[in-house]
């Protein structure tokens, strides 16, 4: 299923919000719905962030076009401004901004502007699937015969512009008849593993076993668990990965249990500006997210609450971070710069 459909004068987001019961699409005929579908998670994962926000800036590059070239760009960088606003963690978003702003500041015609505009945020999107393939191959590799492996969040197809990260690690991994099992930790609060990755890899016929976050220590006290892949919102030029609040808990299990930990992340996820994790800022969402499941409280309305979206893994904990131009292996601060060089 396609996360981002771009049809000439709308952008249709598949609503993540409503999965997996009701496959419905939102119309985004200006930038500003997509900003709002960003925020409320109608479109969600570090890539697919990307993707969508690239052309809410053609969109808005179209209710701007009868204006004059410096009001016309005026307009159109503080629209680029309000997408980067959205969400703060995953560097995709930023990323994918960063490159529409060049093109609207190179150009001088407001047609060629517009153009240009949609032919990169169409080069965004299809280079993130070819990115998305590289990494399967590459991370295959990685995991052995009989594979029972353990993923956290949603790093598939609905968090990128198709395939996945991990889940496109694990995808090819099945293709080569190498996985057994997945496990999949539902990933309170907002629930992405129970209600995106589930579902997912259910439609691939890609064998699942649903948990409770709480239950993956006990998978891997049983040695139910061979290998744990989750995807990554932004990684630090030393190999630090902000990822979905659970991850760092995961990695440290998975250092006491001997188990790999691997993380897939293509170029665009790497944040080179940050020498560690530490400056990677962190994204509260809002209390009701853990007092309700949908509309109903399961806790007092009134309870207090910390909701960190994302947390830090330290790269000591992690064994390998898996990328479209191949697998990094520690000294990561000496061997991104090898692989990735500074991202151009
Ligand atoms: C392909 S990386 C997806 C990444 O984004 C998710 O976060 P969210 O659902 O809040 O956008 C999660 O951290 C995934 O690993």
């Amino acid at each position: 299923m396609k996360v981002v459909k771009f049809e000439l004068d709308k952008l249709m987001l598949l609503d993540q919000t409503k999965l997996p019961l009701v496959l419905e699409y939102v119309e985004c005929k200006d930038y500003l719905t997509v900003c709002d579908a960003i925020r409320t998670m109608k479109v969600r994962g570090a890539p697919a962030i990307g993707v969508a926000a690239a052309y809410g800036v053609v969109l808005a590059s179209k209710e701007y076009e009868n204006l004059e070239i410096n009001n016309f760009k005026e307009n159109l960088l503080k629209a680029c401004d309000e997408l980067n606003q959205t969400r703060p963690t995953a560097v995709n978003l930023f990323w994918a901004i960063e490159r529409m702003k060049k093109i609207i500041n190179k150009h001088t015609e407001v047609s060629e502007v517009i153009q240009e505009l949609e032919k990169e945020a169409i080069f965004i999107e299809t280079d993130d699937l070819e990115m998305n393939r590289k990494m399967g191959r590459h991370g295959s590799a990685l995991i052995p015969n009989n594979a029972r492996i353990l993923t956290h969040c949603n790093a598939g197809s609905l968090a990128t512009a198709g395939y996945g990260t991990a889940l496109g690690v694990i995808r090819a991994s099945s293709q080569q008849g190498k996985v057994s099992m997945v496990y999949v930790d539902e990933t309170r609060p907002l629930l992405q593993g129970a209600r995106l990755t589930a579902y997912e890899l259910m439609e691939d016929n890609i064998p699942i076993t649903l948990i409770c976050d709480n239950m993956a220590a006990y998978c891997m006290q049983l040695k139910l668990i061979d290998c744990i892949i989750v995807g990554a919102d932004r990684i630090a030029a030393n190999g630090d990965v902000a990822n979905k609040i659970g991850t760092y808990g995961l990695a440290v299990l998975a250092k006491a249990h001997n188990i790999p930990f691997y993380v897939a992340a293509p170029v665009s996820t790497f944040d080179f500006s940050l020498e560690s994790g530490k400056e990677i800022p962190i994204e509260e969402r809002a209390a009701d997210e853990i007092r309700k499941i949908g509309d109903v409280y399961i806790a007092p309305p009134t309870a207090n609450v910390f909701n960190p979206a994302f947390d830090l893994t330290p790269n000591e904990l992690i064994t390998a971070i898996i990328t479209d131009k191949g697998v990094i292996k520690p000294n990561y601060t000496q061997n991104i710069q090898k692989v990735l060089g500074n991202g151009n």
